[in-house]
């Protein structure tokens, strides 16, 4: 494949970091808002942002609907903190009609950190990368519970709450409960960019 079209859905949150990386890594990243556009990705990245948001503009854009059929039938992506609440089938801490795209097997807890560790950074280390990476966490949600089929990357200790999976995939789809974007590592996006050249 030649470099992959990969769509960053640009509705709200941040895109701009994440063209970056993508371009770095070898992609053509494009910022998507189009429901039409959605047939042009070879793979999607969500970014980080508020999922209650980003939910209610996808269908006002009317990009939800084909986002979740291209989803169902196998399309990689990669979810980012709201992203990955966007990928999660199911979701705690929601909004009564708060609803997903769906496609990760996965339970996910919205805010789960709570207000006194809030937003913040650490170095964690991520299955396949030979180093730690530098993670920010921002009113970051965790993964409560896996589905067979979902492999753990990557956890945090919550200390009394326990260990929770931070970075989660699922085949061809990939999600952490931080922002990548801004650690100036760019590890995850590559390997994301390599799952979606593979087809
Ligand atoms: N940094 C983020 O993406 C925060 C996610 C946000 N707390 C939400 O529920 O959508």
């Amino acid at each position: 494949m030649s470099a992959p079209r990969i769509g960053v859905l640009a509705l709200q949150g941040d895109v701009r970091e994440h063209l970056r990386m993508l371009t770095d890594a070898g992609a053509e990243p494009f910022g998507l808002r189009r429901p039409a556009e959605v047939e042009r990705c070879d793979g999607l990245l969500i970014p980080g942002g508020e999922s209650t948001t980003i939910d209610k503009l996808s269908r006002i854009f009317e990009v939800r609907d084909p986002i979740r059929a291209r989803l169902a039938e196998g399309m990689p992506a990669f979810g980012t903190c709201a992203g990955m609440i966007m990928l999660a089938d199911r979701i705690r801490g929601g909004l009564p009609d708060q609803q997903t795209f769906g496609g990760l097997d996965v339970t996910v807890r919205r805010n789960a950190f709570g207000r006194q560790v809030d937003s913040f950074e650490t170095e964690l280390d991520v299955a396949g990368l030979a180093a730690p990476m530098h993670a920010v966490f921002i009113r970051a949600p965790w993964v409560d519970e896996v589905g067979e089929g979902v492999e753990v990357l990557a956890s945090v200790d919550a200390g009394p709450a326990g260990q929770h999976p931070v970075v989660v995939r699922q085949g061809a789809v990939l999600a952490s409960s931080f922002h990548p974007e801004f650690g100036g590592d760019d590890r995850l996006h590559r390997m994301f960019v390599d799952t979606v050249r593979a087809g």
